[in-house]
Protein backbone atom coordinates (compact mmCIF):
# COMPACT_ATOMS: atom_id res chain seq x y z
CA UNK A 1 0.00 0.00 0.00
CA UNK A 2 1.30 3.84 -0.73
CA UNK A 3 2.03 6.57 1.48
CA UNK A 4 0.65 10.13 -0.03
CA UNK A 5 3.51 11.71 -1.61
CA UNK A 6 6.21 12.75 0.37
CA UNK A 7 8.68 15.16 -0.65
CA UNK A 8 12.14 15.55 0.26
CA UNK A 9 14.73 18.26 -0.81
CA UNK A 10 18.03 17.68 -0.54
CA UNK A 11 19.91 19.95 1.08
CA UNK A 12 23.13 19.16 -1.21
CA UNK A 13 21.40 22.29 -3.58
CA UNK A 14 21.16 24.42 -0.74
CA UNK A 15 23.06 27.32 0.96
CA UNK A 16 25.35 25.06 3.39
CA UNK A 17 26.29 28.59 5.37
CA UNK A 18 22.52 29.44 5.90
CA UNK A 19 21.11 25.86 6.22
CA UNK A 20 18.49 26.59 9.17
CA UNK A 21 16.84 29.25 7.07
CA UNK A 22 16.93 26.54 4.10
CA UNK A 23 15.69 24.28 6.20
CA UNK A 24 12.97 26.70 7.16
CA UNK A 25 12.30 28.11 3.37
CA UNK A 26 10.61 24.63 3.34
CA UNK A 27 8.85 23.71 6.21
CA UNK A 28 5.46 23.94 7.48
CA UNK A 29 3.55 27.10 6.34
CA UNK A 30 5.71 28.59 3.63
CA UNK A 31 2.54 27.69 0.68
CA UNK A 32 -1.13 27.77 1.16
CA UNK A 33 -2.59 24.34 1.20
CA UNK A 34 0.52 22.47 1.26
CA UNK A 35 2.44 20.74 4.78
CA UNK A 36 6.55 21.44 3.85
CA UNK A 37 8.69 19.12 3.15
CA UNK A 38 8.12 15.50 4.93
CA UNK A 39 11.85 14.94 5.15
CA UNK A 40 14.99 17.03 4.92
CA UNK A 41 17.72 15.14 2.65
CA UNK A 42 21.06 15.11 3.82
CA UNK A 43 23.96 13.87 1.78
CA UNK A 44 26.76 12.90 3.18
CA UNK A 45 29.87 12.44 1.15
CA UNK A 46 32.99 10.55 2.02
CA UNK A 47 35.16 11.12 -1.02
CA UNK A 48 35.81 7.38 -1.06
CA UNK A 49 32.39 5.66 -2.09
CA UNK A 50 31.86 8.59 -4.19
CA UNK A 51 34.20 11.28 -5.48
CA UNK A 52 33.02 14.45 -3.47
CA UNK A 53 32.88 15.67 -0.09
CA UNK A 54 30.04 17.25 2.17
CA UNK A 55 29.24 17.43 5.56
CA UNK A 56 29.18 14.86 8.29
CA UNK A 57 27.82 14.12 11.70
CA UNK A 58 28.75 17.82 13.73
CA UNK A 59 26.54 19.01 10.65
CA UNK A 60 23.76 16.87 10.88
CA UNK A 61 23.87 17.76 14.73
CA UNK A 62 23.39 21.53 14.56
CA UNK A 63 20.71 20.44 11.77
CA UNK A 64 18.53 18.77 14.16
CA UNK A 65 18.74 21.84 16.44
CA UNK A 66 17.84 23.84 13.96
CA UNK A 67 14.65 22.35 12.59
CA UNK A 68 11.90 20.29 13.25
CA UNK A 69 11.47 18.38 9.93
CA UNK A 70 13.10 14.29 10.06
CA UNK A 71 15.97 14.14 8.60
CA UNK A 72 16.55 11.57 6.04
CA UNK A 73 20.17 10.85 6.25
CA UNK A 74 21.85 9.33 2.72
CA UNK A 75 24.98 8.32 3.67
CA UNK A 76 27.38 7.69 0.82
CA UNK A 77 30.23 6.16 2.36
CA UNK A 78 32.57 3.42 3.34
CA UNK A 79 32.08 1.11 5.96
CA UNK A 80 28.50 2.06 7.14
CA UNK A 81 28.73 -0.66 9.85
CA UNK A 82 30.70 1.94 11.65
CA UNK A 83 29.70 5.42 10.98
CA UNK A 84 25.51 4.92 9.68
CA UNK A 85 24.39 4.17 13.79
CA UNK A 86 26.05 7.42 15.27
CA UNK A 87 23.62 9.41 12.86
CA UNK A 88 20.88 7.95 14.52
CA UNK A 89 21.91 7.96 17.66
CA UNK A 90 22.25 11.73 17.31
CA UNK A 91 18.27 11.48 15.59
CA UNK A 92 18.47 11.35 12.45
CA UNK A 93 14.72 9.70 11.85
CA UNK A 94 15.85 8.01 8.94
CA UNK A 95 19.43 6.46 7.91
CA UNK A 96 20.28 5.09 4.91
CA UNK A 97 23.69 3.83 3.56
CA UNK A 98 24.93 1.84 0.35
CA UNK A 99 24.16 -1.87 -0.75
CA UNK A 100 27.29 -1.77 -2.38
CA UNK A 101 29.49 -0.61 0.58
CA UNK A 102 28.88 -3.34 2.74
CA UNK A 103 28.54 -7.01 3.07
CA UNK A 104 26.67 -7.48 5.75
CA UNK A 105 23.24 -4.64 4.78
CA UNK A 106 21.18 -6.40 7.61
CA UNK A 107 23.77 -6.23 10.18
CA UNK A 108 23.84 -2.39 9.79
CA UNK A 109 20.62 -1.83 9.42
CA UNK A 110 19.76 -3.91 13.19
CA UNK A 111 22.11 -1.58 14.59
CA UNK A 112 20.70 1.35 12.39
CA UNK A 113 17.01 0.49 13.96
CA UNK A 114 18.55 -0.54 17.75
CA UNK A 115 20.17 3.22 18.09
CA UNK A 116 16.44 4.65 17.32
CA UNK A 117 15.93 5.57 13.75
CA UNK A 118 14.21 3.65 10.85
CA UNK A 119 17.00 2.41 8.44
CA UNK A 120 17.04 2.86 4.39
CA UNK A 121 19.12 0.85 1.45
CA UNK A 122 19.67 2.42 -1.37
CA UNK A 123 21.09 1.13 -4.96
CA UNK A 124 23.25 2.84 -6.99
CA UNK A 125 21.52 2.81 -10.51
CA UNK A 126 23.48 -0.20 -12.23
CA UNK A 127 22.75 -2.59 -8.79
CA UNK A 128 20.15 -5.38 -9.47
CA UNK A 129 17.46 -5.10 -6.78
CA UNK A 130 16.99 -8.78 -7.29
CA UNK A 131 19.62 -10.20 -4.50
CA UNK A 132 18.14 -7.74 -1.99
CA UNK A 133 14.69 -8.65 -2.09
CA UNK A 134 15.29 -11.34 0.58
CA UNK A 135 16.72 -8.17 3.06
CA UNK A 136 14.67 -5.71 2.69
CA UNK A 137 12.46 -6.63 5.49
CA UNK A 138 15.10 -5.61 7.37
CA UNK A 139 14.02 -2.02 5.99
CA UNK A 140 12.14 0.91 6.38
CA UNK A 141 13.21 2.87 2.80
CA UNK A 142 14.37 1.99 -0.21
CA UNK A 143 16.42 4.52 -2.00
CA UNK A 144 16.46 4.09 -5.40
CA UNK A 145 18.98 5.93 -7.52
CA UNK A 146 18.71 7.68 -10.45
CA UNK A 147 21.48 9.30 -11.24
CA UNK A 148 25.05 7.94 -10.01
CA UNK A 149 25.78 9.23 -6.55
CA UNK A 150 27.95 12.24 -6.20
CA UNK A 151 26.84 15.37 -7.44
CA UNK A 152 23.06 17.08 -7.43
CA UNK A 153 22.13 18.40 -10.97
CA UNK A 154 22.26 15.51 -13.10
CA UNK A 155 20.23 13.88 -15.34
CA UNK A 156 17.54 11.20 -14.42
CA UNK A 157 17.91 7.88 -15.10
CA UNK A 158 15.06 6.91 -15.98
CA UNK A 159 15.60 2.84 -16.74
CA UNK A 160 15.85 2.56 -13.24
CA UNK A 161 11.65 3.08 -12.70
CA UNK A 162 11.70 -1.04 -13.83
CA UNK A 163 12.90 -1.50 -10.28
CA UNK A 164 10.69 0.98 -8.84
CA UNK A 165 7.50 -0.69 -10.58
CA UNK A 166 9.54 -4.05 -9.38
CA UNK A 167 9.52 -3.20 -5.66
CA UNK A 168 5.86 -1.59 -5.86
CA UNK A 169 4.46 -4.89 -6.63
CA UNK A 170 5.95 -6.61 -3.80
CA UNK A 171 4.90 -4.07 -1.32
CA UNK A 172 1.31 -3.68 -2.57
CA UNK A 173 1.32 -7.26 -2.43
CA UNK A 174 1.71 -6.60 1.22
CA UNK A 175 4.63 -8.84 0.99
CA UNK A 176 6.98 -5.97 2.74
CA UNK A 177 6.02 -2.68 4.30
CA UNK A 178 8.70 -0.28 2.74
CA UNK A 179 8.43 3.29 1.77
CA UNK A 180 10.48 3.66 -2.43
CA UNK A 181 11.91 6.48 -2.18
CA UNK A 182 14.01 8.08 -5.44
CA UNK A 183 16.88 10.29 -5.94
CA UNK A 184 18.11 12.25 -8.17
CA UNK A 185 17.41 14.93 -11.40
CA UNK A 186 13.68 14.60 -9.98
CA UNK A 187 12.10 18.11 -11.59
CA UNK A 188 8.69 19.03 -12.87
CA UNK A 189 9.87 16.92 -16.05
CA UNK A 190 10.42 13.60 -14.14
CA UNK A 191 8.39 13.38 -11.01
CA UNK A 192 5.03 12.06 -13.57
CA UNK A 193 6.90 8.93 -14.48
CA UNK A 194 8.29 7.99 -10.90
CA UNK A 195 5.17 9.04 -9.39
CA UNK A 196 3.10 6.38 -12.60
CA UNK A 197 5.81 3.84 -11.33
CA UNK A 198 4.96 3.89 -7.82
CA UNK A 199 7.57 6.11 -6.04
CA UNK A 200 6.64 6.78 -2.52
CA UNK A 201 9.54 9.96 -1.49
CA UNK A 202 10.88 12.05 -3.97
CA UNK A 203 14.25 13.41 -3.12
CA UNK A 204 14.76 16.67 -5.19
CA UNK A 205 17.72 19.35 -4.60
CA UNK A 206 18.04 21.44 -7.53
CA UNK A 207 14.25 21.20 -8.72
CA UNK A 208 13.46 23.11 -4.92
CA UNK A 209 16.96 24.82 -4.09
CA UNK A 210 17.41 25.94 -7.19
CA UNK A 211 13.69 27.41 -7.20
CA UNK A 212 13.17 30.94 -6.65
CA UNK A 213 10.44 30.05 -3.98
CA UNK A 214 11.32 26.63 -2.54
CA UNK A 215 8.41 26.07 -0.70
CA UNK A 216 6.32 26.68 -3.72
CA UNK A 217 8.63 24.18 -5.24
CA UNK A 218 8.20 21.41 -2.91
CA UNK A 219 4.06 22.03 -3.26
CA UNK A 220 4.37 22.17 -7.02
CA UNK A 221 6.27 18.67 -6.69
CA UNK A 222 3.87 16.51 -4.34
CA UNK A 223 0.69 17.94 -6.50
CA UNK A 224 2.39 16.65 -9.78
CA UNK A 225 2.72 13.53 -7.96
CA UNK A 226 -0.40 13.02 -6.44
CA UNK A 227 -2.16 13.78 -9.62
CA UNK A 228 0.24 11.39 -11.82
CA UNK A 229 -0.46 8.74 -9.30
CA UNK A 230 -4.27 9.61 -9.27
CA UNK A 231 -3.61 8.68 -12.68
CA UNK A 232 -2.48 5.46 -12.26
CA UNK A 233 -4.28 3.99 -9.61
O1 LIG B 1 22.33 11.93 -3.55
C1 LIG B 1 22.28 12.79 -4.38
C2 LIG B 1 23.38 12.94 -5.36
O2 LIG B 1 24.29 11.95 -5.12
C3 LIG B 1 21.09 13.62 -4.46
O3 LIG B 1 20.36 13.69 -3.25
C4 LIG B 1 21.16 14.96 -5.10
O4 LIG B 1 21.28 15.98 -4.16
C5 LIG B 1 19.92 15.20 -5.87
O5 LIG B 1 20.05 16.39 -6.53
P1 LIG B 1 19.16 16.73 -7.79
O6 LIG B 1 19.45 15.66 -8.82
O7 LIG B 1 17.73 16.67 -7.34
O8 LIG B 1 19.60 18.09 -8.18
Amino acid sequence: MSVAPMIAPSILSADFANLAAESAAVGPGRTAGDPGADWLHVDVMDAHFVPNLTLGLPVVESLLKATDIPLDCHLMIEDPGIWAPPYAEAGAYNVTFHAEATDDPTAVARDIRAAGAKAGLSIKPNTPLEPYLEILRDFDTLLVMSVEPGFGGQSFIAEVLEKVRTIRKVVDSGALNLIVEIDGGINADTIEQAAEAGVDCFVAGSAVYGATDPGKAVAGLRAQAAAARAHVH
